[in-house]
């Protein structure tokens, strides 16, 4: 079986509604049609009890199923059947008391904290660690003291002891969506506090709380059927526990006591469960925005055309160093493997920069990071090579790719800021690899360092040396991650988009400092990037790429003169439209431009 008709398979309903999709896994299926069941009883079971739950016949003790009590009597000659349809209305019904008070308390407590922040933050939180740090079956056992044997009262109180469930996960996801930029732009768009916590918060909370919501649920039936198994509950009033508590003191003469609120309870649990893990895969994974990236069942939405190749007989300098074939990339997803490169070509030669170019999305990173073996949790390369001086990085292990970056290969990334630890200064980030790749001792590799710095145009590579991260400036971040990266004079230098944080001026530097390097040091440049300016600006030859597929590849000079696919035609449009190129730079200093 292919991987693709394994992702098939394992993608049961795609493209349905969440009901039809819940409804396409049988282990869902068989616990909603359960939980349907219960609904049922739980409104409508009573009047279909055959006698009075609590009426006790002496005659009728301890009777087995069949005839007259289809499930037999208790020890005080009630009837089971009658017993267990109002104890299932009763439990559920308590349990859901118990939800509904946590939701009301966490949800909103969470939410109001978490949008608002300030003093009602500071009091909900300090509330939600006071009642966390609460034993709860010790509160209910006081509460029962003092309060009485009531269910309902005990479930409200246990949905007090749950609501830093809800809070805690309302609250943090609250607090990370506060902070968008969509959030803002509908304030200042005139929405007012109400609105947006309905319509934009809202939204990103509701699937897990629905998710813990289930989960809760059953915990409430689980102590709730503890709490009366002890006998802490109200004799007059059926419940599965208090049933199990008489089914207990039977056990010997009647076990089939036993067996009717046990089976409830462990039904009603692992159908609670089971739908829980169900909705989590599907709301928090499964879920895939219109016209979001293709699945490998999808097929590839860029047909399958071969690429547009210039020249294909050219290989750059002629001295080929890395060689890409049939890439393939797919991240799990509860629905499936959800392909994001589609069987790619692509080489880089000694000493050339060869530009990965597309817009976001694309697949350029993954392509990167794949031949890095740096896949984000749930991505693998799902078929192809990647030969980089003889040795296919894709067919050894881990450790053999690990051997292979820092030292054969170096990488630059996006953000220069996030990738800078700021707990270190710079320069024991420099020093360190030095060490462990190259094995310098600490004074050669402090005197590397400081030279790398000054080649890479810091102005005082000493104070830069033993600054923080925050210290510097984004420009000066990135000659520092370049410094690094080149430090063990890699054969291949991958940069990812390393002038996109960075402003326009310090762009322009960033790039010619690549290329000075790139010179130098007769290193091969994969270079991805979105802009095709910087591709006119630095690379040899270029591969065009769009979602998950090289559309066309070449010479830089002929792709600007003669695009054939249309995809290329209209990125080349798009800069050639949006005004003259700029001129030559003029030297300047780079003290005044990373200050
Ligand atoms: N961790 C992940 N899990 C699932 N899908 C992912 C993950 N990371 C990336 N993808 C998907 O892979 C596809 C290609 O992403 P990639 O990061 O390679 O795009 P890109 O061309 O580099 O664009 P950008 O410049 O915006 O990063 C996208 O559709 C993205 O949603």
């Amino acid at each position: 079986m292919t991987q693709e008709t394994a992702a098939r398979r394992h993608a049961p309903g795609r493209g349905r509604g969440l009901p039809a999709r819940l409804l396409a896994n049988p282990a869902t299926a068989l616990s909603l049609a359960f939980l349907f069941l219960v609904t049922l009883v739980v409104f409508g079971g009573e009047p279909l009890a055959p006698r009075d739950p609590n009426h006790s016949s002496l005659h009728d003790i301890l009777v087995g199923p069949g005839g007259d009590y289809p499930l037999g009597t208790d020890g005080a000659g009630r009837d089971v059947l009658s017993r267990l349809l109002v104890a299932t209305r009763i439990s559920v019904l308590a349990a859901l008391l118990a939800l509904a008070v946590a939701l009301l308390l966490g949800v909103a407590g969470g939410m109001l904290a978490g949008y608002y922040g300030g003093w009602f933050d500071t009091v909900s939180t300090w509330l939600t660690s006071l009642v966390m740090s609460l034993p709860a079956i010790v509160v209910l056992l006081a509460a029962r003291a003092v309060l009485g044997p009531s269910v309902w009262l005990s479930m409200a109180i246990f949905g007090v002891i749950l609501s830093p469930v809800f809070f805690r996960l309302v609250y943090s996801l609250v607090s990370s969506v506060r902070e968008e930029l969509y959030v803002d732009a509908a304030r200042v768009s005139g929405l007012g506090d109400a609105r947006i916590l309905g319509r934009h918060i809202l939204a990103v909370v509701r699937a897990p709380i629905i998710i813990q919501a289930a989960i809760v649920t059953s915990t409430a039936i689980a102590i709730q059927s503890g709490l009366e198994f002890l006998g802490l509950g109200d004799p007059s009033v059926p419940t599965w526990g208090s049933m199990l508590n008489e089914g207990f003191a039977n056990i010997y003469r009647a076990p089939m006591l036993l067996l009717w609120p046990a089976v409830a309870i462990a039904l009603t649990s692992v159908a609670l469960a089971v739908l829980a893990n169900t909705l989590r895969d599907e709301l928090e994974g499964g879920a895939r925005p219109a016209g979001g990236p293709q699945t490998a069942e999808d097929g590839p939405r860029e047909t399958a055309h071969a690429p547009v190749r210039h020249r294909p007989e050219e290989t750059g300098t002629g001295r080929e160093l890395l060689s890409v074939r049939g890439l393939r990339v797919g991240y799990r997803t509860p629905a499936g493997v959800r392909e994001v490169v589609h069987g790619i070509d692509l080489s880089v030669d000694r000493g050339e920069v060869h530009g990965l170019v597309g817009e976001s999305g694309s697949g350029k990173t993954q392509t990167a990071f794949a031949v890095m073996g740096l896949l984000s949790r749930g991505g693998r390369v799902l078929a192809g090579s990647a030969v980089f001086e003889g040795n296919d990085l894709l067919a050894g292990g881990e450790a053999d790719r690990a051997r292979v970056r820092g030292r054969g290969i170096g990488y630059v990334p996006q953000e220069p800021m996030s990738n800078l630890d700021p707990s270190f200064t710079i320069g024991s980030q420099l020093v360190e690899p030095l060490r462990v790749c190259l094995g310098m001792d600490r004074r050669a590799a402090r005197a590397r360092a400081l030279g790398l710095l000054e080649r890479v145009g810091i102005p005082d590579p000493e104070r830069t040396f033993s600054a923080y991260p925050h210290q510097v400036s984004g420009g000066m971040a990135q000659r520092v991650l370049i410094a690094g990266a080149v430090s063990t004079e890699p054969a291949l230098l991958i940069a990812d988009e390393p002038t996109t944080a960075l402003d326009v001026t310090v762009q322009a530097e960033v790039l010619d400092l690549l290329r000075d390097l790139q010179q130098d040091l007769d290193m091969g440049v994969l270079l991805v990037t979105h802009n095709f300016g910087v591709v006119a600006d630095l690379c040899d030859r270029v591969s065009v790429m769009r979602s998950g597929h090289i559309v066309e590849s070449g010479p830089t000079r002929e792709i600007f003169r003669d695009a054939e696919h249309p995809y290329t035609q209209s990125l080349l449009d798009s800069i050639l439209d949006g005004g003259s190129a700029r001129g030559p730079l003029a030297p300047t200093d780079r003290k005044d431009v990373d200050r």
